[in-house]
């Protein structure tokens, strides 16, 4: 990790502050001084001529910061109920951001060049991860502004979001996104997900909303992932706070306790329950339950993940040792953002 890639706090603190009292601020979704839907970067261009004189369209530059100014200002949000949700959500706004309009406006622009070189038109489309949780909501709601905002744009690059799991399957289409199956693309572009203790190499503890399965699935599945969370999930050590949760097929999970006991390091593990609004354990998307498992500080995620990963009757753990994370966005509690970008 590159310590100067914290982004400072103080820095965006004095840049927020001042606008970020209640009742300030442009409503969610509003683009500031342009008109919702009006696309910016779409084949226009003026017509030049060439020497035999038959006109070309110049492809208009698409950047990232030109598509950034049309979206509702990040610095004009308005206050949510609590200030931890704002920063969960400035978060989750500075994630994708940060990271997918320069993939929109990369393959954008190549999609222009080739129009205009009568090159090879490039049809795969722009497939990104939507995870679960309380914070990655307010990535899917970037995400569906961003469509909205530019809905030539978004169209032409056939962008699809991918779910892991039930809840974030609602995200996507609430927020106008259009869903797709991870099993009818090679792979995505891009996934964005919360955590529930992240490293500073950006390893991390997921599987508290029990999705763990189809979030590993869909992350290691993309070619960037990256993680939105709150202050409280960044640990130096994982294991720190929260136990591994372990995905188990349903009669297993006596077996599964009883070789977790086996592996140094192993302190505790508790079926999952579904507390008052379920009887008996919870039971994830995949009709399989959940094992919270506690081996204190984790010293080595990726050695322990590969042997809890070969006891029979673990579909997957809630480890996650980084193998594409790039970045993490963490809010916090006075409404700023700290990022590790690797
Ligand atoms: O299974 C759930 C996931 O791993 C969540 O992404 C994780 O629990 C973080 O959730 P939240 O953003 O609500 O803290």
């Amino acid at each position: 990790m590159n310590p100067a890639h914290f982004s400072s706090a103080a820095a965006l603190h004095s840049v927020f502050k001042p606008n970020n009292m209640p009742g300030v601020g442009t409503p969610i979704g509003t683009p500031i001084g342009t008109p919702i839907g009006t696309p910016i970067g779409t084949p226009i261009g003026s017509p030049i001529g060439t020497p035999s004189g038959t006109p070309v369209h110049a492809p208009a530059l698409v950047t990232a910061s030109g598509l950034r100014t049309q979206l509702c200002n990040v610095e004009h949000l308005e206050q949510l109920h609590d200030p931890l949700e704002s920063s969960k959500r400035l978060a989750s706004y500075l994630a994708v951001d940060n990271h997918f309009l320069p993939l929109v406006a990369a393959k954008y622009s190549q999609q222009l060049e080739n129009a205009s070189t009568a090159n090879k038109a490039d049809d795969t489309p722009l497939v990104v991860g939507v995870g679960s949780g309380s914070t990655v909501v307010y990535c899917a709601e970037r995400l569906g502004e961003i469509k909205r905002t530019f809905p030539e744009i978004l169209h032409d690059l056939n962008f699809i979001c991918i779910s892991t799991g039930f809840q974030s399957k609602n995200l996507i289409i609430e927020n106008g996104l259009r869903l797709g199956l991870i099993d009818n693309y090679d792979k995505l572009d891009m996934a964005f997900d919360g955590a529930d203790e992240c490293d500073e190499n950006l390893n991390c503890i997921k599987g508290g909303g029990a999705c763990l399965f189809q979030e590993k699935l869909v992350s290691l599945s993309s070619d960037k992932f990256v993680v939105v969370a709150d202050y409280r999930k960044k640990v130096k050590n994982l294991g720190s706070k929260w136990s591994i949760p372990i995905e188990v097929i349903p009669n297993s999970y006596k077996y599964v306790e009883n070789q977790l006991a086996k592996i140094e390091g192993f302190q505790k593990s508790q079926l999952r329950q579904g507390g008052q609004f379920k009887a008996g354990p919870v039971v994830t998307d995949n009709c399989n339950c959940i094992l919270d498992v506690n081996f204190g500080q984790i010293a080595n995620p990726a050695e322990l993940h590969s042997k809890l990963i070969q006891i029979v009757g673990i579909v997957e753990t809630g480890l996650f040792p980084n193998k594409n994370c790039i970045a993490a966005y963490f809010g916090n509690s006075n409404g700023t953002v700290d990022s590790i970008v690797l």
